[in-house]
């Protein structure tokens, strides 16, 4: 019998590949890997859909079995409403747990429909509150269409426009900072900034920043992936990293002072280095994690490493929240052709981190 706590998934936007990518590695029995329930969030009327869609495609070999919980999601009381009774799965063909978030209109594969993604915000905030409240051992997100909340007019908490799932939870878990982090078998890329506007990034590239970024990289390295001394190298903001002062300043003036304090303090960590040396195959040899200074610096190489294979995660939360690297891929939903492979990494590394980390462990 399963004893640990469950592993939820949260699909998405509901046009997109994310029930896709659940039913598949349902069909594959691979949700079993884990040895944990799996509970997954999503409109239960468009998941029937699409497993009918795919078993007629040929995608699934069968219509996987699941338990539908019925919550009122609007009542915001639902964590009250998930007795144990509901959740406890006496069933073990079942292959997971759907928590029903009912969609306002029908989901059509491929199509948009910003009335819907009122849904796929409440998807994350029963995720947040399932992980705050410790109901559930890890979250693993699903692709959402940032664009689709935006144009939703779904705002985070501070009320500025929505911008991912690294910055949603973060505000939701009171924090002031938190990194994301790509990993695959080639390298662990974390950012300092995540996703804004090119033009506003070297005002984000401040001394705090870059410290805080290092500090969670540090301690999630610890934490998480059970190395003692990690091994960082950073990249410069600017080509060549400055050039000596002659492409820009940012590195003399903000980046290296801060990563001297932490040579200084012991760390394994270089100065700021440019990025095109620094990301080959010499130097990632010889490291744990890079850490860029923006969101286009880092992952493209890292996704030209591995996409499909790639987990993204979120360091510095009060919760484990892994997700899959691709978006979603409207131009696959309902017909065949998308593969489950990072959701079955990030499933695997969130089952890894929950079994091993501290985060978990009932406060004492
Ligand atoms: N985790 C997330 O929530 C997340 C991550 C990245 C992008 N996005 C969002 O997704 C939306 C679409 O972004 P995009 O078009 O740049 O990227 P995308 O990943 O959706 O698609 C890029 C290409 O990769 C293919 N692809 C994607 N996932 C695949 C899979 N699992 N198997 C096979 N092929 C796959 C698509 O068919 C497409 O050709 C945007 O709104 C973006 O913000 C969300
Ligand atoms: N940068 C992320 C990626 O490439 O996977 C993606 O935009 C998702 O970000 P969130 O996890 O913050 O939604």
């Amino acid at each position: 019998m399963q004893t640990k706590l469950p592993l939820l998934i949260t699909t998405g936007e509901p046009a997109g590949i994310g029930m896709d990518v659940v039913l598949i590695l349902a069909d594959e029995g691979k949700l079993q890997d884990f040895n944990r329930p799996i509970w997954v969030t999503a409109d239960s009327t468009a998941m029937q859909k699409r497993a009918d869609m795919l078993v007629k495609a040929g995608v699934l070999q069968s219509c996987p079995l699941w338990k539908t919980v019925h919550l009122d999601i609007v009542a915001n009381n639902f964590l009250e409403q998930m007795s144990q009774q509901t959740l406890d799965d006496h069933n073990n063909d079942n292959a997971f747990i759907l928590l029903n978030t009912p969609c306002a209109e029908p989901v059509v594969c491929g199509q948009i429909n910003i009335r819907n993604s009122v849904m796929v915000a409440k998807q994350l905030d029963i995720a947040h509150q399932l992980a705050s409240n410790k109901t559930v051992a890890a979250i693993v997100t699903g692709p959402l269409q940032k664009s689709a909340l935006i144009d939703a007019e779904i705002k985070l908490l501070d009320g500025t426009m929505f911008s991912g799932h690294t910055e949603f939870f973060m505000q939701q878990s009171g924090r002031d900072k938190v990194v994301m982090m790509l990993a695959n078998q080639a390298m662990k890329v974390a950012l300092v900034t995540t996703h804004l506007a090119l033009k506003d990034i070297p005002a984000a590239i401040n001394a705090d920043n870059v410290r805080q970024t290092v500090q969670i990289v540090i301690d999630d390295m610890r934490e998480k992936f059970g190395l003692t001394q990690p091994r960082i190298l950073v990249c410069g903001l600017n080509p060549h990293a400055g050039e000596g002062g002659h492409l820009g300043v940012e590195e003399i003036e903000i980046i290296n002072p801060v990563l001297r304090e932490f040579i200084d303090a012991g760390v394994d960590i270089s100065e700021a280095m440019p990025a095109d040396t620094l990301f080959t195959p010499r130097h990632l040899a010889n490291c744990d994690a890079v850490i860029a200074m923006y969101h286009d610096q880092g992952l493209p190489v890292l996704k030209s490493h591995g996409f499909g294979d790639t987990v993204n995660l979120t360091l510095g939360l009060p919760y484990i929240r892994t997700s899959v690297d691709h978006g979603t891929a409207l131009d696959l939903a309902g017909r065949g052709g998308a593969s489950a492979t990072s959701l079955y990494q990030a499933l695997l590394m969130a089952n890894e981190m929950a079994d091993k980390s501290l985060i978990n462990r009932p406060l004492v």
